[in-house]
């Protein structure tokens, strides 16, 4: 396939951002090829500057539940921008959408509106030290949260510790209040708050891990964080940016009947417009400045743009629940094609799926955590990725991220996808 436009475009860009690129998985390193520039997207296709059709799966990394450029998202951003595209100022769209929000999500009493899943996460951890007073905070290994210096973090050696930073940059002390310890294991859980109880200003968690794959979570685990977060007086913080309205209208949460103290949002309540959010507990929120002591700002939170997608997007989910049983009808059919696969080619391969949100790890193990998602084969997923690209499927270019159907992915697609990943196996 040519990729001459995109070869001469990656050539400047590299000149011009770090790694030609506005976020690190863009780059295709992991896949060793350059990435495709695209142009255009349309329903569950993309297209890339050298004329190539592809039926994307990445769908913006999750925020395209509806598909590219549904033309009711659209309108709403056209009809808002001709009306301004940001103030400054306080607007009824923000009250829209945080009342849909808080409609959807009942742990949600309140909420803030930020620019990123970033943002939210940073602030709710923020929000949950000033509401405790304490400062620590435990995350998973494998699970992300967005690059804020206190999550940038991985396990250090050992099963219990300290993490140490997953970046340069990120100093000591700010690792020193932030334990990491394995997905999916409530002893190991145990073990951190019988050392650290009282100090555990909360837990921050994926409901369903999207960053290591898709590793769904075992029931044990939820409920034990849930648990021990009453126990010992933390705050049980829900990352659902990934999860929010994607899984269930009412998030992970309601899915695994798990009522946290702290959400956070993104993605999908923007519509593809920039957006994140937290809320939770009133009781909670009210520390968040201009209320509380607990400072948090943004120019740009609550923009008109993304508050207009957002919000048709919502509107769209919430009065078609028929969408979340076509997505999970479409996803299972092609989970159910893929295993067929894999049994006809003899391949180790793990499937993973909530909803629809997948993965494929090239590996012979359940994968249940990070270290189990790291036996597989990343070599062989580039291999089968560019299989894939070649035959017009779009990929994350990464094992270790999920893949995402959208309402705008036919049962057509779904098939010839599936056509697609046998004969890419048989090339393996
Ligand atoms: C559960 C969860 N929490 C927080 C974030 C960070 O959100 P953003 O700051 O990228 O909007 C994310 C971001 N997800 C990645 C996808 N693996 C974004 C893709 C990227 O970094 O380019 C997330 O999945």
């Amino acid at each position: 396939m040519n990729y001459d436009k995109s070869k001469a475009l990656f050539q400047k860009a590299k000149q011009l951002m770090p790694g030609g690129v506005n976020s690190p998985v863009r780059a295709f390193r992991s896949i060793g090829m350059d990435p495709p520039f695209i142009c255009r997207g349309n329903g569950a296709r993309i297209y890339d500057e050298d004329g190539h059709e592809y039926i994307d799966y990445v769908c913006s990394w999750g925020p395209l539940i509806l598909g590219h450029a549904y033309p009711a998202v659209v309108e709403s951003i056209q009809q808002q921008a001709a009306l301004g595209t940001s103030f400054g100022a306080v607007t009824r769209l923000e009250v829209d959408m945080t009342e849909m929000i808080t409609q959807a999500v009942p742990s949600v009493e309140m909420i803030r509106m930020v620019n990123s899943g970033t943002e939210a996460t940073m602030s709710a951890i923020r929000l949950a030290r000033g509401y405790t007073g304490r400062d620590k905070v435990i995350k998973f290994v494998g699970c992300y949260h967005g690059h804020a210096d206190a999550l940038l973090i991985k396990a250090g050696s050992g099963a219990m510790t300290f993490g140490v930073p997953d970046s340069e940059g990120v100093s000591p002390a700010i690792t020193s209040d932030t334990i990491v310890t394995a997905y999916n294991d409530a002893e190991a859980l145990d073990h951190v708050f019988e050392q650290w109880g009282r100090d555990i200003a909360a837990v921050i968690f994926e409901p369903v891990a999207g960053n290591m794959g898709t590793v769904p979570p075992q029931m044990d685990f939820l409920r034990e964080i849930e648990y021990l977060c009453g126990k010992y007086g933390s705050l049980m913080i829900c990352d659902e940016v990934m999860t929010g309205f994607r899984v269930h209208y009412g998030g992970a949460q309601r899915l695994y009947g798990i009522k946290p103290d702290i959400t956070t949002f993104g993605k999908i309540i923007g519509g593809g417009l920039p957006v994140g959010a937290y809320g939770g507990k009133k009781e909670i929120m009210r520390y968040v400045a201009p209320d509380g002591p607990v400072y948090q700002a943004g120019t740009l939170s609550g923009n008109p743009l993304a508050m207009a997608a957002g919000l048709t997007t919502l509107k769209i989910l919430r009065d078609n629940p028929v969408i979340y049983q076509e997505l999970e009808r479409r996803s299972g059919l092609l989970e159910s094609g893929i295993k067929r696969c894999v049994r006809l080619a003899g391949i180790p391969i793990c499937v993973n799926r909530v909803g629809s949100m997948i993965c494929l790890f090239f590996t012979d193990i359940d994968v249940k955590d990070y270290d189990t998602a790291l036996t597989s084969n990343t070599r062989r997923y580039a291999d089968y990725f560019k299989h894939m690209l070649e035959k017009g499927i779009y990929l994350p270019p990464s094992q270790f991220e999920t893949f995402f159907v959208s309402a705008a992915h036919s049962d057509e697609d779904i098939q010839y996808t599936i056509e697609a990943i046998s004969k890419a196996f048989n090339h393996l």
